[in-house]
């Protein structure tokens, strides 16, 4: 599903995000990656969407080789992979419905499908009764659920996560935990950038931890760690 084989990432300014990087993520794995500030966790991320290229080494998603697909391939990559942030990144103007169903015009489904499958994902969020409301009428957890659903609604094989309950409280963000295992249930591959230390020791799945860009420590039901 994702497989990095000695990869490295060095910015033109020469920070060196990622350093001889080899790991392989199975599908349908639940995988924390931990790590402190600057210790190449967005980087890792970047290189899965082609939003960044590897210096060296190899990136591969789901048989694809990333760092050497033609441009006109990237959105094909992409519809493979929701990827969520810490700021929801919701369009402001439209509807939370509006915001789910965006994610499928822009590929051309037709209308009727679009109406059932974002009735549908609303559903599994929790969130049918907000279908009309805007996002500065949301709560942030009910944002981040929303972002959520529109991450999934084209069924991609992974759920990326860039530190998703980073502006969430402690409540809200088990709320989201469970949306993300209810997700995970269904066959996607989780993928969850975190500093959220009570989250990743109550969930007992991989953790792959980063310093300084490399790999030290990858665990099946691991724990957070030491504090950064
Ligand atoms: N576009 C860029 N240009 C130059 N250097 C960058 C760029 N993006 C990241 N870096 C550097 O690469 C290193 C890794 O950054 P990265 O954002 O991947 O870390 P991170 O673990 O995600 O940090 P945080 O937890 O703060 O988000 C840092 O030293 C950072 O300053």
């Amino acid at each position: 599903m994702i497989y990095f084989r000695d990869v490295s990432k060095i910015y033109d300014n020469g920070s060196v995000a990622l350093d001889h990087v080899t790991v392989h993520i199975e599908k349908g794995e639940f995988v924390f990656v931990v790590g402190a500030s600057g210790a190449g966790k967005s980087t890792f991320i970047k290189l899965l969407s082609h939003e960044e290229l590897p210096s060296s080494g190899t990136v591969v998603v789901n048989g694809i080789e990333v760092n050497r697909i033609a441009k006109d391939r990237v959105p094909y990559l992409r519809r493979k992979m929701g990827i969520v942030f810490q700021d929801f990144r919701l369009l402001p103007n439209k509807t939370a419905a509006e915001n789910v169903a965006f994610a499928m015009e822009v590929i051309e489904t037709p209308r009727k499908v679009i109406k059932e499958r974002v009735h549908n994902v609303l559903d599994l969020v929790n969130l049918v009764g907000k279908a009309d409301a805007l996002p500065q009428n949301l709560s942030g957890g009910e944002q981040q659920r929303i972002a959520i659903a529109r991450a999934i609604v084209n069924r991609p094989l992974m759920l990326i996560a860039d530190e998703p309950t980073g502006n969430l409280d402690p409540d809200t963000s088990r709320g989201i935990m469970d949306l993300f295992t209810k997700i995970n249930h269904m066959g996607t591959t989780v993928l969850m950038v975190t500093h959220d230390k009570q989250m990743v020791d109550m969930m007992n799945k991989r953790v792959i931890e980063i310093v300084d860009g490399r790999i030290v420590r990858d665990e099946q039901k691991g724990a957070y760690g030491d504090e950064d």
